[in-house]
């Protein structure tokens, strides 16, 4: 084994740490896919004094980035340090200087991917992504190798794995959300700006990786719907259980019809016989239609210290085995034609209004919904003493989402109702 692989790694916080148990667990079964020695020569934190609980050999640490970014001898950089800036600048440098790069970093690439790849191609160097979507799940190269045969049709995905965190507690133990959301950054799962995860961004960010890789179109995330999981509370989780047979998760939705790509974000209710229903916890799911294979579900860990630290490392050694291989990014053409925007999409809708139970009260809100073509498929409401606001739980058959949206203005405006209604999409 003569040759050496040198890496630098930026950012040793929850992920960067993994990185390096992974490396120190693990090193002689890496070395010995590669035949090369595989040597962490650098790690670059701003904070280099904390205990990561990590084995980290002398001379490693340092504040200054250029020890990496400057070092002829490094070949990969990992950017680990999350955000926009300095990581744009990081990777971008690294790449002038001809390093690899491997980075976790959904936000970045969401934003930036064009500047990104652009950079990688002009510099002849590889730029690694996997664990920014999906976390520890191996995902993104099969899209771009072991299912290169079909053209994808459906992308629904569970891919944040705080909000799919919050959202099985508060259903199987009724705990609230903010308690959750608190033990999911105890946990390291969760952003360094949680309302990322919980009001659909992150989601979103994926997604748009996703839709690079699936439907080869890049989307700005300005460009379709994302909507959190903020307004979702226990009534909802109780209804889709008890009448619906449904369980509520954060869905990233993509799919193509007829050249459309209808693409967005949101709650979901989801029937418990669907194999997403299935995915709890902290734990990721992509469900995926190719028009060769058919549907495919990818599972697994979806954050965490160690299992995204093993794309991180996935990458890196994937990139040692053929640094020369240019990286695929989904398809060069793509069948995209229009995005679809939400208020063209059908649903069903479960709505809760809430309302004084006053007479006329239903009859009203059931004059909206018909007068814009919104038929009701059932309706039922909470016991309450006359003259308090109760929930009212509305489900609709198929409707326009801009009629919808129409009827909930019209709704919400109306002396009765006094809370803005939570809508929720039915799969
Ligand atoms: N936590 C997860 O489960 C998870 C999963 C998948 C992807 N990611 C992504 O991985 C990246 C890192 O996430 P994390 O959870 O490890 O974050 P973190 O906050 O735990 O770690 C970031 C580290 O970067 C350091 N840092 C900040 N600015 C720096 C600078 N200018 N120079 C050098 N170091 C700097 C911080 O001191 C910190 O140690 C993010 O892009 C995140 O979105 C995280
Ligand atoms: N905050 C992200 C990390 C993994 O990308 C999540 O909870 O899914």
């Amino acid at each position: 084994m003569e040759e050496t692989v040198n890496i630098g790694l930026i950012g040793f916080g929850t992920i960067g740490s993994g990185v390096v148990a992974t490396l120190n667990q693990n090193i002689q079964l890496l070395e010995s896919k590669v035949n090369k020695k595989v040597n962490l020569k650098r790690i670059v934190d701003l904070d280099i004094t904390t205990d990561r609980g990590v084995e980290v050999k002398p001379g490693v640490l340092s504040t200054n980035v250029d020890d990496i970014l400057e070092d002829d001898e490094i070949d990969i950089v990992i950017e680990l340090v999350g955000g926009y800036q300095p990581a744009l600048n990081f990777i971008l440098k690294a790449m002038e200087n001809g390093k690899h790069v491997v980075t976790a970093n959904k936000a970045l690439l969401a934003k930036h991917w064009q500047e990104i790849t652009d950079s990688a191609q002009k510099n002849g160097v590889r730029i690694a992504f996997e664990a920014s979507v999906g976390g520890g799940i191996p995902l993104l190269a099969p899209l771009n190798d072991g299912l290169t045969a079909n053209n994808i049709e459906t992308i629904y995905g569970i891919i944040n794995g705080t909000a799919n965190y919050i959202l099985t507690k508060m259903a199987a133990e009724g705990l609230d959300f903010d308690t959750v959301l608190k033990e999911a950054q105890e946990m390291g799962y969760a952003e360094a700006d949680p309302t990322f995860d919980i009001e659909g961004h992150d989601t979103a960010q994926k997604l748009i990786i996703l839709s690079i890789l699936g439907f080869g179109v890049y989307v700005k995330q300005e460009r379709f719907h994302v909507e959190g999981i903020t307004r979702i509370t226990p009534d909802d989780i109780r209804f889709a259980r008890e009448e619906l047979e449904s369980v509520i998760k954060l869905l990233a939705i993509a799919q193509i019809t007829d050249g459309e790509l209808e693409i967005r974000v949101h709650p979901t209710l989801v029937p418990e016989t669907h194999l997403l229903a299935a995915v709890n916890d902290v734990f990721n799911a992509v469900y995926l239609v190719g028009d060769v294979v058919g549907p495919v579900l990818m599972y697994g860990a979806g954050a965490g210290m160690m299992p995204t630290a093993s794309a991180v490392v996935a990458d890196c050694i994937d990139i040692i085995q053929d640094m020369e291989r240019p990286v695929a990014y989904g398809p060069k053409e793509t069948r995209v034609e229009k995005i679809k925007d939400i208020s063209e999409v059908e649903s069903k809708y479960y709505l809760r209004i809430t309302a004084l139970d006053e007479p006329g009260v239903l009859h009203s809100i059931s004059g909206v919904l018909s007068d814009l073509d919104i038929s009701i498929e059932s309706v039922s409401q909470k016991k309450a003493d006359k003259g308090e606001a109760v929930p009212i739980f509305i489900v609709t058959h198929h409707a326009l989402e801009k009629n919808v949206q129409e009827a909930l203005t019209l709704i919400d405006q109306m002396d009765f109702v006094k809370e803005e209604t939570v809508l929720i999409r039915l799969l």
